[in-house]
């Protein structure tokens, strides 16, 4: 019978969304929206996905109420700040959103807050509508030729600067995390400090995310290096400028005017704002348009369904997007590093103190997508994977590619990655080394032109072998006769060797062996193993 998965709905989305989660069979959905904290935590432990807006708050107490069954928190929209990234993460819990299905709706809204700022529309609106033909309060602000400053140049920030440039307005932008050249594609000025955009221009908006470093980006000093009578839009996100500054600006007259979708504390109806003259505010509508609202509920219900259901999903912002964004031969490589942890974590048998991985050849140098996802402690994805293999023999369920980066810093191991741009021996490899308080191991790895991946060192050991559990690996005093004693033991076991490398240490005193076993050691054959006369220890590397 098919896996059934129940998904809740948390927050209102789009009708579409619901409908495509419902019609997917062995999908059970539940749409219950204003839940109190209480309400959810009772009924969390039930679902395997969950599916939010921005009113659902999913932190670290909602998660304790998972017991483990939920798999992945779909947020039908953009902003993450209502979801702990990090606690789910650590839970393996795959956390997904829709960047790209509100863009428009959030460009098309910071215009109309823009130019509705410019000519007071709602304040002459509501004089009219009160009775009163007063043509001479309302002088605008022109556009045209005015100097526009787009902090943030992502997708928002982007958009917006070319609607800007259809008003032939002069654009500049400040983020330190793009390149110029896809500035000067916009026909915007790049420049290099937050200062100096905030002295040349007439006119912000902000398109940032809320981060540690955006929060409160725009204060008192900020607003004052803007000239007299500028203009400040925020449809982002609330926090990124404090609010309190921004009201003394507004009520001294250094400011024209402000317009503002996003607030510190939502829902806001008794914002310090809301009481001047010259602000326009909306209650956080950027992403309120018929079309965007079914482009995120579509989005996040599609992706909600493929990951319940294992497959290739877009839109993660923890690792399993970028394996399934990841290019042939760099999946190979991602896949090797994991089987090559796995190999080392079952040879380990103490506490991980430091753990190294170094990337050989240019192939490491080439960009594998773009970084706008949140690689646990932004770490490679082959990193990432190698670690997941070195925790998997010790941790079995416990350990997901999210989880183990966040398991290794917990357990206060040293992550360090190298890039080497030349590689001597093959055109590229992975070495992964690591160090415990009394020993030092390592694996390298490499993927050869036809796609296959072998390991071709192990500690001091020359090897060539095909890392594909299970294993049984061995270290021997180098003794006629070894071999075959151990061969016996196998064979004995009704184990049917598909693969044996024997390989010599460089000084010839001990010995390496390598055997692709078919099916895992058991325990007691192990123990006999490690008694035959001249193996210095033996493991058993278990494909689950
Ligand atoms: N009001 C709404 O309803 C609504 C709707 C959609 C999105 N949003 C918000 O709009 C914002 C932008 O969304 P997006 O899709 O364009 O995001 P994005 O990730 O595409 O762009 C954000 C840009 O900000 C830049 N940035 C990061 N830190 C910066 C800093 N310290 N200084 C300057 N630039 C910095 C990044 O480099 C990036 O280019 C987000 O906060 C999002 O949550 C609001
Ligand atoms: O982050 C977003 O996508 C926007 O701020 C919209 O949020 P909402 O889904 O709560 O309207």
């Amino acid at each position: 019978m098919e896996q059934q998965f129940n998904v809740l709905v948390s927050d209102d989305i789009s009708e579409k969304g619901i409908e495509l989660l419902e019609q997917e069979p062995g999908i059970h959905v539940d749409v219950k929206t204003k839940l109190t904290r209480e309400e959810l935590y009772a009924i969390i432990a039930n679902y395997d996905g969950l599916v939010t807006r921005s009113m659902t708050t999913v932190d670290q107490e909602l998660l304790d109420h998972t017991s483990g069954r939920l798999r992945v928190v779909g947020r039908a929209g953009v902003g993450l700040d209502n979801v702990d990234v990090e606690a789910a993460s650590k839970k393996g819990i795959v956390v997904l959103n829709t960047p790209t299905g509100n863009t428009l709706a959030a460009t098309e809204h910071t215009m109309a807050m823009l130019l509705a700022a410019c000519r007071m529309i709602p304040k002459a609106h509501n004089t009219l509508v009160g009775g009163k033909w007063d043509r001479k309060s309302f002088m605008g602000f022109e556009l045209y030729k005015r100097k526009l400053g787009v902090i943030g140049l992502g997708r928002i920030g982007s958009q917006v600067a070319r609607r800007a440039r259809g008003f032939e307005m002069d654009v500049y932008a400040y983020d330190p995390y793009i390149l110029k050249d896809k500035a000067e594609a916009l026909g915007v000025k790049l420049l290099g400090s937050l200062d100096e955009l905030l002295r040349t221009v007439d006119v912000i908006t902000l398109h940032t995310p809320r981060t540690p470093e955006t929060l409160g980006m725009i204060g008192k000093r900020e607003l004052e290096l803007l000239p007299d009578g500028a203009i400040v839009v925020n449809v982002a996100r609330g926090g990124l400028i404090n609010e309190k500054d921004l009201h003394d600006a507004l009520k001294s007259g250094k400011l024209r005017a402000a317009a503002v979708d996003v607030f510190d504390k939502e829902p806001a109806t008794d914002n310090i704002l809301l009481g001047l003259d010259n602000v326009i505010v909306t209650p956080h509508l950027g992403a309120n348009t018929d079309a965007s609202q079914i482009n995120v509920a579509v989005m996040v219900a599609q992706q909600v369904i493929n990951v319940l259901k294992d497959r290739d999903y877009e839109g993660a912002v923890n690792i399993p997007s970028v394996l399934t964004k990841l290019a042939d031969d760099f999946r190979v490589y991602f896949e090797l590093a994991e089987k090559m942890g796995k190999v080392l974590g079952s040879m380990i048998g103490e506490a991980i103190e430091e753990c190294s991985i170094v990337y050989r050849g240019s192939l490491f140098d080439r960009e594998f997508g773009p970084r706008s996802f949140d690689v646990p402690l932004n770490l490679m994805p082959f990193s990432v994977a190698a670690l997941k293999g070195i925790l998997e023999p010790k941790m079995q369920e416990g350990v997901s590619y999210i989880s183990a980066p966040y398991i290794m810093r917990e357990r206060g191991v040293a992550i360090e990655e190298k890039k080497i741009s030349q590689s001597r021996d093959y055109l590229s490899s992975v070495e992964i080394i690591v160090k415990t308080e009394n020993s030092t191991r390592s694996i390298v790895g490499t993927v050869f032109e036809n796609a296959m991946a072998r390991v071709i060192r192990l500690d001091e050991y020359d090897v060539d072998f095909n890392p594909e559990a299970p294993m049984l690996i061995f270290k021997n005093q180098d003794r006629n006769g070894l071999i075959g004693e151990v061969a016996t033991l196998l064979g004995e076991a009704g184990i049917n060797i598909s693969h044996f490398a024997l390989n010599r240490h460089p000084r010839g005193e001990t010995a390496l062996g390598v055997v692709n076993t078919g099916v895992a050691v058991s325990a007691e054959l192990l123990t006999r193993l490690n008694r035959v006369p001249g193996i210095m220890n033996a493991w058993v590397i278990r494909s689950r």
